[in-house]
């Protein structure tokens, strides 16, 4: 890997033993992500396949909601570990609840042979929609 400060190297590595924990019979895509908020907490999840395909859910969600869930801090970086020959980026749909709850994140992005690529949460989705939307409109 990348030379990485510490932090940033705890993170990964709970990302990639968070992998380890995945429940992907039907893909057999692994995946691992880990969130640091901004006590120091490390919060982690893996993705969860069903057989019902469609009612999966993908590990940067489940890390984010356990998260979300159990007290943490605002979310200041987020690591995922895939085992693809390059980074793997969120899906859509973890982009847009990404920006919800962590626009301003530090993302690493990190195979797992050790390739790396660093962004943020709010880089992968200009143009986001956002509860300012949600605005009432005037009668
Ligand atoms: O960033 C990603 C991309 C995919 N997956 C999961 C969803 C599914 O279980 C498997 C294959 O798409 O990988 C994630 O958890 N995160
Ligand atoms: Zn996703």
């Amino acid at each position: 890997m990348t030379a990485a400060d510490p932090q940033e190297a705890a993170l990964v590595a709970a990302a990639t033993e968070a992998r380890g924990r995945a429940r992907c019979p039907f893909s057999g895509f692994a995946v691992g992500c880990a969130l640091r908020d901004t006590g120091g907490t490390i919060w982690t999840g893996a993705n969860v396949e069903n057989a019902s395909y469609t009612l999966g859910l993908c590990a940067e969600r489940v890390a984010l909601f356990y998260a979300l869930t159990h007290g943490a801090a605002a979310i200041e970086a987020v690591a995922v570990v895939t085992g693809a020959d390059v980074p793997t980026p969120p899906c859509g749909a973890c982009r847009q609840i990404l920006f919800e709850f962590a626009a301003d994140a530090d993302l690493v992005l990190v195979t797992a042979s050790g390739a790396l690529l660093r962004s943020r949460v709010r880089d992968l989705l200009p143009l986001a929609f956002d509860a300012s939307f949600l605005a009432p409109r005037v009668p």
